[in-house]
């Protein structure tokens, strides 16, 4: 079958079950409580729950810290998702075309796609022994797709969790045309933080290079509690060529997401803020507490020639953190 959990882990659960619009979502758990969901619509991972805090010491304490979601998705959002339009919420994937920058429906159409099990997936190279638990889905375009966009392609997904808890999403793209042809890409990849308008009324200047984003040399590092000054001026930011390595820091709820991408050279940064009364009618009050991090490729679309494959590789995890500079 299309996935695998490696023999070390008797107690590694994979399994599907249907959401509430009768679609299938796959399931991955590992031992020590995390947990991870895709579903087929649009290859969308719609839960990621981690381990949060380690050693404590009722089980049942344990289990209910490990039930927490880093991913922003709430029941309005659930209750407001009907097909073919993606769920807002998760970790979208956003191809062939990020934004409305092309001819294309905004994002492209892979969101918005049933997705199969791949039940024999190539090999993957430079994918690590870590132990995990994977499914592989796949994307290929229909009579109908081609009509809209020309190009024959495979998209393989791999979604893993590693028994830390770290997520892995690794995309290949595979130009099975007769031509080339060039995608935008993105994870749009929306995280479960504290309330970003807390510290508004107390803070009405904003220096960016001061404070809110940091880059050091190959890391970016997003503060949530001075990002809200971000949002608060530009809801949506593309930083181009950005570091491999992106801190997001969570002052309020102690928590570091820590998200490493390959193959995608640009980071978008985006909260609905106060557009969202105007424009955005599927996401309730939550808004508050998410902000998306999106592994990206914007400015320079990716060109692939006949037979050329492209791979795209978002790792996150999600790290207590008890001290903040
Ligand atoms: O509403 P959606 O199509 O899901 O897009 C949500 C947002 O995605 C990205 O962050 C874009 O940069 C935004 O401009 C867009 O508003």
């Amino acid at each position: 079958m299309g996935h695998s959990a490696t023999a070390w882990d008797q107690n590694s659960v994979l399994e599907v079950v249907k959401d509430w619009n009768g679609i299938d979502q796959v399931v991955l758990r590992v031992p020590r409580g995390a947990s991870a969901q895709v579903s087929l619509h649009g290859g969308q991972v719609v839960s990621w729950k981690n381990e949060r805090v380690k050693n404590s010491c009722s089980l049942a304490a344990r289990h209910e810290l490990w039930s927490i979601e880093m991913i922003f998705i709430d029941s309005f959002v659930q209750a407001m998702f009907k097909p073919p339009k993606a769920m807002r919420g998760g970790i979208p994937i956003c191809f062939p075309q990020f934004g409305n920058c092309g001819s294309l429906e905004q994002h492209g159409f892979a969101r918005n796609k049933m997705w199969s099990i791949d039940y024999d997936p190539p090999p993957l190279r430079n994918d690590d022994d870590k132990e995990k638990v994977s499914v592989d889905l796949l994307l290929k375009p229909s009579e109908d797709d081609l009509k809209c966009w020309p190009h024959c392609y495979e998209f393989r997904l791999r979604v893993s969790l590693a028994t830390n808890g770290v997520l892995t999403m690794i995309s290949r793209v595979r130009n099975i045309n007769g031509k080339p042809f060039s995608f935008s890409f993105a994870y749009h990849t929306y995280l479960s933080v504290s309330d970003i308008r807390q510290s508004l009324p107390t803070h009405k200047r904003f220096t960016e290079q001061g404070d809110a984003v940091t880059f050091e040399s190959e890391e970016m590092t997003l503060h949530i509690r001075n990002l809200i000054h971000v949002l608060a001026t530009l809801v949506d930011r593309i930083y181009l060529g950005s570091p491999n390595v992106i801190a997001v820091l969570d002052h309020e709820k102690k928590r570091t997401f820590l998200i490493k991408k390959k193959g995608l050279p640009d980071v978008v940064v985006w909260n609905p803020w106060e557009k969202k009364s105007k424009s955005i009618t599927d996401l309730g009050d939550e808004y508050k507490q998410m902000v998306c991090v999106d592994g990206a490729v914007v400015e320079r679309p990716i060109t692939l020639k006949p037979g050329e494959e492209w791979t795209g590789r978002l790792d996150i995890s999600a790290i207590p953190s008890t001290h903040f500079i």
